[in-house]
């Protein structure tokens, strides 16, 4: 497993606030990562930094074999290395088939007007057939995207990410508003797609950080407060203090 992404000493203030405190961060490719901590820790500010989205006031961010910087770059160059995040709101084409939808997502080398093209050749079909079956989806292609459950459209989105073959995936509360079920499916699909690239999973469901089975980050006060196995981090009395202890 190599270093995909790389963050040493990042800091961002707002308003005098120091949100993010000196935070360093390193992901391998593959890797499942989760990432807990309390109200206001800076879960959502750290994944704003790695989008683009919010500019660090000091600090580095390197990606990928050559190390480059992140720092400078815009959200949509950020989005374009290969970085997807799913927001915790499902946002889906309501009106458009799931099979619309995967077409919609499907990486194109030609360019945004042969969408429809791609959709119709063979490679395009077979993709979002093995996408449909990767987010459990393969019987609901026909359906409007609108009729899905809660549960079915955040597998959706995850599979329009998917499509996007990002190397980082970014995942905000996932098991959120989710039956058991769906949760243990959600849980299944997410692992699976760690196999070959990057996992960040924002959780504050306990149950569902340990059915992930990976290394956890705690986030306390916009730094690593604990790193390591749940069973690790779990037992920190620090952890306990600040999060767990409640
Ligand atoms: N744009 C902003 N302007 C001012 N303060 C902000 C801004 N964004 C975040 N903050 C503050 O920074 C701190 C970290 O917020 P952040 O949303 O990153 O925490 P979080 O860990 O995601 O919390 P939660 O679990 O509640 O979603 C909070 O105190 C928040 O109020």
């Amino acid at each position: 497993m190599s270093t995909l992404l790389e963050m040493s000493g990042v800091s961002v203030s707002f308003d005098g606030f120091k949100a993010i405190n000196n935070l360093s961060f390193q992901i391998g490719e593959p890797e499942l990562r989760a990432i807990i901590g309390p109200n206001g820790a800076g879960k959502t500010t750290f994944m704003d930094i790695i989008t683009g989205k919010t500019k660090p006031d000091e600090g580095r961010i390197t990606w990928g074999e050559k190390n480059i910087s992140l720092l400078g770059k815009s959200e949509s160059q950020i989005a374009r290395e290969g970085i997807g995040r799913k927001f915790q709101k499902p946002t889906v084409f309501e009106a458009q088939t799931v099979r619309e939808n995967l077409a919609m997502a499907l990486r194109n080398p030609r360019g945004p007007f042969d969408v429809l093209f791609y959709k119709k050749t063979q490679e395009g079909a077979d993709r979002i057939e093995a996408i449909a079956e990767q987010i459990g989806l393969s019987d609901a292609l026909p359906r409007l995207a609108g009729e899905l459950s809660h549960g079915q459209k955040q597998w959706l989105e995850i599979g329009m990410l998917l499509a996007q073959e990002p190397r980082l995936l970014l995942v905000d509360e996932p098991a959120a508003g989710m039956t058991p079920a769906e949760r243990e499916k959600t849980t299944e699909m997410l692992v699976n797609a760690a196999k070959t690239r990057a996992v960040v999973v924002v959780e504050h469901d306990m149950e569902f950080i340990r059915r992930l089975g990976c290394r956890v980050t705690v986030l306390c006060e916009g730094a690593v407060l604990a790193e390591g196995s749940i069973d690790h981090v779990t037992s920190d009395p620090q952890v306990i203090d600040v999060y767990l202890g409640r």
